[in-house]
């Protein structure tokens, strides 16, 4: 029970934060201007050593006690009342911050498909302009998982000293083949929309929805399906996995747009901590904050093999593995284990943050 907080009743803040310099992308491409929208909730202590910062993943948004509700909020393993945690919605996603369909500045029109092409990179820089912004010099933890997860690591790349922790969960220091070769079968099927091209905010929905059916089969891993949508009775059509597929497509078009997809899901094959860098193995031997890596035994999309080769290389790295049912997504889903794992890492490393 949270004593300081009996009624689960710790505000929780939703703002923009404008940028009105200009963000220099790896492309050359510059951005003159940008917003994100963030949420805050519980206070930066006196010692200004209890920031925990969460990155979403692919179609998260700023609210993570919403998507990692197990994890984020009262009473949770991340606990407003001790903790400062703060969410921003990246760069190139569509829940507040400048996407696609925002407002090109140099034409008063929505960029579209001139939106540049943003890496891990630029989106870690972006959330570094709104740490300044906050006047934040220390951030005890950052946190994300798949795309979040890769963001993270470029941004405790550039921290430096100023972060703590970085607790990076089903993730990879550089996309792989596999996942780019994934991404691009999904963006196939947004082209092959035959709205993709209008400049129009619903352009390449039904697109989106096939991309969402392609993406859910690299999220989850054939068990979970044999699990939760095999057949119970003898059947030659109409398969649960069918219209299982179908309505999670819907779903995602229904809240989503296919030009942030677009944007985001190139942004995740960006990623190469080691670019410009000499390597993955070099980048990774600079990273300065202690790094706890998070594999999901299931995952096929980022393998396991993947999370170990970050803490392998990185020099203050530890391991941990989730077993799970459910795959990739296993890191939205299997808190208890997260909390266990979590729980040991900042004991074993006798840390300040009170958890
Ligand atoms: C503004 C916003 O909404 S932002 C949301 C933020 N979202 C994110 O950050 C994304 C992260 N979240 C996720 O990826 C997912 O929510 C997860 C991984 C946590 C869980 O996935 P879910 O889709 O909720 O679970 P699951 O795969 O079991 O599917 C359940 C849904 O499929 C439906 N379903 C299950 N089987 C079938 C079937 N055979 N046919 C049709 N529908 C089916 C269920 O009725 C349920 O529908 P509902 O979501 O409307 O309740
Ligand atoms: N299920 C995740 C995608 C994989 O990380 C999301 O929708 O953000």
């Amino acid at each position: 029970m949270n004593l300081q907080s009996p009624h689960l009743s710790i505000e929780m803040t939703q703002e923009i934060f404008y940028c009105k310099e200009a963000l220099h992308l790896e492309s050359g491409e510059i951005l003159p201007e940008f917003q994100l929208s963030f949420t805050t909730q519980g206070q930066l202590n006196d010692k200004k050593d209890n920031v925990v910062w969460v990155l979403h993943a692919l179609t998260g948004d700023a609210n993570p006690q919403e998507w990692w509700a197990g994890l984020i909020g009262e009473d949770k393993f991340y606990d407003p009342s001790r903790h400062f945690i703060i969410c921003a919605n990246f760069l190139g996603s569509c829940y507040g911050s400048t996407q696609p369909l925002s407002v090109n500045p140099g034409t008063g029109k929505p960029y579209y498909y001139d939106f540049p092409n943003l890496t891990t990179r630029d989106i870690a820089a972006s959330m570094d302009k709104l740490r300044l912004h906050l006047g934040l010099d220390q951030i005890d933890t950052v946190i994300g998982g798949s795309l979040g997860g890769q963001v993270a690591l470029e941004w405790a790349y550039t921290l430096k000293e100023r972060l703590n922790n970085a607790i990076i969960i089903a993730s990879n220091a550089k996309a792989s083949p596999w996942i780019i070769g994934f991404n691009e079968t999904q963006r196939m099927a947004i082209e092959s929309d035959q709205t993709w091209g209008s400049m129009d905010a619903k352009a390449g929905k039904k697109g989106l929805e096939t991309a969402r059916a392609i993406g859910m089969l690299s999220y989850r891993h054939p068990q979970t399906f044999i699990q939760h949508q095999s057949e119970t009775e003898e059947k030659r059509d109409n398969f649960k996995i069918s219209s299982y597929l179908r309505y999670q497509g819907m779903k995602l078009a229904n809240r989503f747009n296919a030009l942030s997809y677009w944007t985001l899901s190139k942004a995740m094959d960006s990623h190469d901590l080691g670019r410009a860098r000499g390597g993955t193995a070099a980048a990774l031997a600079k990273i300065q904050c202690k790094v706890l890596s998070i594999g999901i035994d299931t995952d096929l999309l980022f393998t396991f093999v993947e999370s170990r080769f970050i803490s392998l290389h990185v020099p203050k790295g530890t391991y941990r593995e989730i077993s799970s049912l459910y795959g990739h997504d296993a890191f939205l889903i299997e808190y208890e284990q997260l909390q266990y794992i979590l729980q040991s890492f900042y004991l074993e490393n006798n840390h300040s943050i009170r958890t």
